[in-house]
């Protein structure tokens, strides 16, 4: 997607063909910096502090750090090494181990010399196919947004949570890929954001992304989601996910499922927009097995923002000692998924519907 008229993809190789680029989301949305990554020690802090965050983006920055891994010790124990360093840096987007393992195993292959540059171009291929999947997700789901708007015969509003846009992927995004084809398509769309706290990536992250692209949006607390739906201000939900079950049980950023409940209560059509690489095969209970991330306390207990001067402050917000929880993900279960939006198509939220897309699965199954 464009800034400020340039195109960029959230992570790219760096000129010197050694190291790799990647857009810092921790100063976004007050400044737009690159960030140079030139070891796997480097890609691994970068995913672990949030420098690159979404499902997606994670999966490209974990390969690219494998290769960078290579460039220092390209044996097998230099593989497992980097690949356990990486893999433990977030534990529920289910694209970092996919990618990972994905890799490593085409690098066991091959004679050690030949690993580092192979590792660099399967990097690059995987990266250029989040971007097909994410614009092919952005297709199949703005032919929704247009039958809707349609039935309607007005703009249509759909609200999101979290940052599911083209900072979460590598370009297009997967919730906010349709509201991209749709909107460049004359369909008229307007978004709610959820401000998606601790963390605020709707407020600074979705917000920056619908302000650079010049889709209609409007930033809402997190718990003004029920009242809208209730009083017909949503049409449909759109969010992302960092694993999905190969029941249609969907995780995602935490608040995902009240959003869901308050859509179900209130008749709204919900959706998860995911590439193949989100689905977790082995799983059929999201609730019961996914690994819920726990984030640091201070995410709650305190906020960062710009200063009136310009200058950047943290503020304490919680009460001191009150003890604190920080979950970051929820699942919302396959029942109140209205549908699965994938690079293949629009599956139903359960395991016949997804296998039906992903029909070479079936075996496995
Ligand atoms: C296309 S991204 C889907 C998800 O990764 C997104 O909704 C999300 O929850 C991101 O969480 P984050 O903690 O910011 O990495």
């Amino acid at each position: 997607m464009k800034i400020g008229g340039q195109p960029y993809r959230t992570i790219f190789p760096d000129a010197d063909g050694a190291s790799v680029q990647v857009i810092d989301q921790t100063r976004l949305p007050f400044a737009f910096e690159l960030k140079r990554l030139a070891t796997s020690a480097q890609a691994a802090e970068a995913i672990r502090t949030m420098i690159v965050r979404g499902a997606p983006l994670i999966g490209v920055t974990g390969a690219y750090g494998l290769a960078l891994a290579m460039r220092e010790d390209a044996s097998n124990a230099g593989i497992d090494r980097a690949v356990a360093e990486l893999g433990a840096t977030r534990p529920t987007a289910i694209n970092l181990r996919w990618a990972l393992d994905h890799v490593a195993a085409l690098l066991r292959r091959l004679p050690e010399d030949e690993r580092a540059g192979a590792a660099f171009a399967e990097a690059g291929r995987i990266a250029d196919e989040d971007v097909a999947s994410c614009r092919a997700i952005g297709e199949h789901g703005a032919r929704i947004l247009s039958q809707h708007a349609a039935a309607k015969g007005r703009r249509i509003n759909v609200l999101t949570h979290c940052n599911a846009g083209w900072l979460a992927t590598v370009d297009w995004g997967t919730a906010l890929a349709p509201i991209y084809v749709a909107h460049d398509a004359g369909v008229p769309v307007h978004v709610y954001v959820d401000e998606t706290r601790p963390r605020n990536q709707g407020a600074a992250l979705t917000a920056f992304e619908l302000n650079a692209h010049g889709v209609p949006h409007t930033v809402i607390a997190d718990n003004a989601g029920g009242h809208l739906m209730q009083h017909g201000e949503v049409d449909i939900c759109f969010v992302g996910s960092d694993r999905t079950t190969a029941s249609g049980d969907v995780c995602n950023k935490i608040g995902t499922y009240l959003k869901a409940l308050a859509a179900r209560d209130t008749g709204v059509p919900f959706y998860a927009a995911l590439p193949f690489s989100t689905i977790d095969w082995t799983l059929m209970d999201g609730v019961r097995d996914i690994p819920i991330e726990e984030r640091d306390a201070r995410e709650v207990t305190h906020l960062t923002g710009r200063l009136a001067d310009g200058g950047f402050a943290t503020v304490e917000v919680v009460s001191p000692g009150s003890p604190v929880a920080n979950p970051a993900f929820d699942v919302t279960p396959a029942r109140l998924v209205t549908g699965i939006i994938t690079e293949r198509g629009v599956a139903r939220a359960d395991a016949e519907g997804l296998l039906g897309l992903y029909p070479e699965r079936r075996a496995a199954a």
